[in-house]
């Protein structure tokens, strides 16, 4: 599943680009300056195009939005939608009088479909009407539905079903659990299972009671020799990993276990699936675990399966054998991950078609008693006017809306406190009272750039600890940082939170995993008093701010929203006006993949 010539120069667009192409021209630099293609679509589409010697303007735009697509995370593009969906975007900053007259042009399919981009046998797009997909999502979306297909129909591993029943009933005593034990039981006797559930609805509770039953059934082998079962937990970032190898540890607490179940569940790591796979330094898309080379385990865990990519996914399902049970835990309503493919929902929704569909959704939730849990399923619900009501409550220790007018009065508050607190720590070389305070708040933005991005709250946090804020001298003793790339020669994981302290005249990032990496040789981080509510998934804080933007903005969605405010663990302020709020609990994010059409279709669906 090697990458064509012209795919392999392509570079992979910045998500968050949005500057002017100097030198583009025509329907492309009126879109650049719309700010509804980014620099990097329209270099990709330019570069190629000029490549395979496609003169057709038509077929140009057509990938730059394909690319378009790619970087908002959709693995292909609607062509027929286009001027419906971009159209009112394009009229705010120009007005339809000064449009081309073939902005849109007839024939536009057809045009894209006889042009090289799909002809030539170094095409990057595959057309499939009404779908165009870039040819290295289209590969990967076929292997996965295929491979996914194969294993819905697959038999199962053999199982003991009496003592199975048995088990779980020891398991999930109470009634108030019915819907975990049926997971359970869905997830014992099938090759390949989804359960998904908001937080705290008792995904990993079950999780660890369904592995205990497994480890049960599993004793000896055929020539009568001890042999455990043998389970990889894994999940998309290191950060996710260990909330999973806590959450698995804690579970096991319970006193349903017996003390043979408890011990072995401790024994339990979980690592980030690029461990898991096993990381190759030549390559970042390709693993020492492939279809040639399986994984050896009896049962794969994979958590927050909603952060997972198309391209993880693929490789993943690529490296389970037929014989070991591959278990997808996450929630299908957080943000998908930031690169293509909303894996997750779509596998959810495609495994549906299967003989006996394996996708248990967990509702009721245990953990949020009171206003977050009501207000995390006001938004998912869609209910904007039940959200609203619920942010405006004055019970004490309720979640807060607060207008933008009061930002400063709340960025005065929680977040100045912890930029003390985490200088102060540092300055004490305390590193374990630093990775506290990290903890126990985390102000989150819905975009990197613009006044209500990161960027002008990460500096301001900064001015007020070191009195000057400095990009070109990012590094401090009590900066908090975000790593945003996998480094496992550095055993650095993208996801993983750290504080820098001075060690022996050195600075030094105290990371959240344990380890101690000096600062000058992390290149990729990112300031942290601030993050994006994407790079938030799989982390959990004490108190979260959420600061929305004034400006609607197509990232303002009902799943941002609700990934924001799950971030908490008790307390929330969120920074909005009330119609910034309707507008994100009523847009759902447009995902486009063929995944779920794929996959229904080859288990014989619509
Ligand atoms: N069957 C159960 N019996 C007793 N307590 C339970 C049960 N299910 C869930 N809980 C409790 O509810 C809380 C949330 O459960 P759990 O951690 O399993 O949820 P989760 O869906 O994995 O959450 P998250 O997505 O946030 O990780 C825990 O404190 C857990 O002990």
């Amino acid at each position: 599943m090697s990458e064509t010539p012209v795919e392999a120069g392509l570079p992979m667009p910045d998500p968050h680009g949005a500057e002017r192409v100097r030198g583009a021209s025509g329907v492309l630099a009126l879109l650049n300056a719309a700010d509804i293609l980014a620099a990097a679509d329209v270099h990709v589409a330019t570069r190629v195009s000029a490549l395979l010697d496609v003169g057709d303007e038509a077929a140009v735009l057509a990938l730059a939005l394909t690319v378009r697509a790619a970087r908002l995370g959709s693995s292909c593009l609607r062509l027929e939608t286009v001027a419906a969906e971009l159209g009112p975007e394009l009229e705010r900053h120009v007005p339809r009088e000064q449009w081309p007259a073939d902005l849109w042009p007839d024939g536009w399919w057809d045009r894209v479909v006889a042009s090289a981009l799909v002809t030539s046998p170094d095409a990057v797009l595959v057309a499939e009407a009404p779908l165009l997909t870039l040819q290295r999502y289209h590969r990967l979306e076929v292997s996965l539905s295929d491979r996914l297909a194969a294993r819905a129909v697959a038999p199962v591993p053999e199982l003991d079903t009496e003592r199975l029943g048995t088990d779980l009933d020891r398991l999930f005593e109470a009634e108030t659990f019915a819907d975990q034990r049926a997971a359970a039981e869905l997830v014992a006797r099938s090759s390949t299972s989804v359960v998904t559930g908001g937080p705290g609805t008792g995904k990993t509770t079950t999780i660890a009671r369904v592995l205990a039953a497994l480890a049960g059934q599993h004793g000896t082998d055929r020539e009568g020799r001890e042999r455990p079962l043998s389970v990889a937990l894994a999940a998309p970032t290191g950060k996710a990993a260990a909330r999973m190898r806590e959450a698995v540890a804690q579970a096991a607490e319970a006193d349903v276990f017996t003390p043979a179940e408890r011990e072995w569940l401790a024994t339990l790591d979980a690592v980030t699936l690029h461990r898991l796979l096993g990381p190759r330094p030549d390559s970042r898309s390709s693993f020492v675990h492939h279809a040639g080379q399986k994984l050896a385990h009896d049962v794969v865990v994979v958590d927050e399966t909603s952060m997972v990519s198309l391209l993880m996914m693929e490789r993943l399902v690529q490296a389970t054998s037929a014989d070991t049970r591959l278990v997808l835990v996450g929630d299908a309503d957080q943000l998908a991950s930031v690169e293509a493919g909303a894996v997750l929902r779509d596998v959810a929704e495609g495994l549906q078609a299967a003989p006996h569909p394996a996708v248990a959704t967990l509702r009721t939730g245990h953990r949020f008693t009171g206003a977050v849990g009501a207000l995390a399923s006001a938004v998912v619900g869609g209910d904007a006017e039940a959200t609203l009501a619920l942010l405006r409550s004055d019970d004490p220790g309720a979640p807060r809306l607060v207008d933008h007018d009061a930002v400063q009065d709340v960025v005065a508050g929680l977040p100045v406190q912890q930029a003390r607190s985490l200088a102060a720590a540092a300055a004490d070389g305390d590193a374990a009272a630093g990775l506290v305070a990290l903890g126990s708040h985390r102000l989150l933005c819905a975009h990197r750039d613009g006044p209500w991005g990161l960027r002008p709250w990460n500096e301001a946090l900064e001015r007020e600890v070191r009195g000057f804020a400095d990009p070109s001298r990012p590094w401090f003793v009590g900066r908090p940082v975000l790593v945003t790339r996998n480094d496992p020669g550095l055993g650095v994981h993208n996801g993983d939170t750290g504080l820098t302290v001075e060690r022996d005249g050195r600075l030094v990032v105290e990371l959240d995993t344990g380890r101690s990496v000096a600062a000058s040789r992390l290149p990729a981080v990112q300031t942290a008093y601030a993050s994006t509510v994407h790079r938030s998934q799989g982390s959990e804080y004490a108190h979260v701010t959420v600061l929305l933007p004034q400006d609607d903005s197509p990232i303002l969605t009902r799943e941002l929203l609700y990934t924001a405010i799950t971030r908490t663990r008790g307390g929330l302020t969120v920074v909005a006006d009330e119609d910034t709020i309707r507008r994100a609990v009523e847009r759902r994010t447009a995902r486009a993949s063929g995944i779920a059409r794929r996959l229904s279709a080859r288990l014989g669906g619509s």
